[in-house]
């Protein structure tokens, strides 16, 4: 997969996420500090969001110190459903119900023990085929015309 990645800072886990991803198969395409420094959040975190928006990537991770300017940045691009995840319970939550494609990351918060088990369980993830969760999924779609 295609997995567009920012950071504001190399800060926590950003350092290792470029190898925990390449580890896993995936080709990253890099904003902000892991990529040429620029590290304003809510810049680099849209600039990955919309190459999801425009299919430059299948799937993001934008990364922030608390995650919330991150996901915030990434869900103003319509398309994009950025959630942030601090547990696999929760990656696994959003790749199913809320059909996420972009994995919002507090630096602050995720160790690199927990980085791996919410990036395992956002990949083997995929959307629930419930139809009131697709109602739900459609409806946040609609919303944005
Ligand atoms: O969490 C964040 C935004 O939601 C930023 O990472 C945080 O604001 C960066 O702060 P600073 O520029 O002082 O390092």
């Amino acid at each position: 997969m295609r997995i567009s990645l920012a950071s504001d800072s190399l800060d926590g886990v950003a350092p290792i996420l470029i190898s925990e991803l390449e580890g896993r198969g995936h080709t990253v395409v890099p904003h902000g500090a892991v990529s040429d420094g620029r590290a304003d959040w809510a810049w680099c975190c849209a600039r990955a969001a919309r190459d999801v928006a425009e299919g430059v990537t299948d799937q993001a991770i934008v990364c922030c110190w608390t995650g919330t300017g991150a996901s915030i940045a990434a869900n103003k691009v319509p398309g994009v459903r950025a959630a942030l995840c601090v547990d696999a319970e929760t990656a696994a939550g959003a790749r199913k119900w809320n059909d996420a494609n972009v994995l919002a990351i507090s630096l602050r918060l995720t160790s690199a023990p927990l980085l791996r088990e919410i990036l395992d369980a956002w990949f083997a993830g995929s959307v629930s085929t419930d139809e009131a969760d697709i109602a739900n999924i459609s409806y946040i779609s609609e919303m944005e015309n």
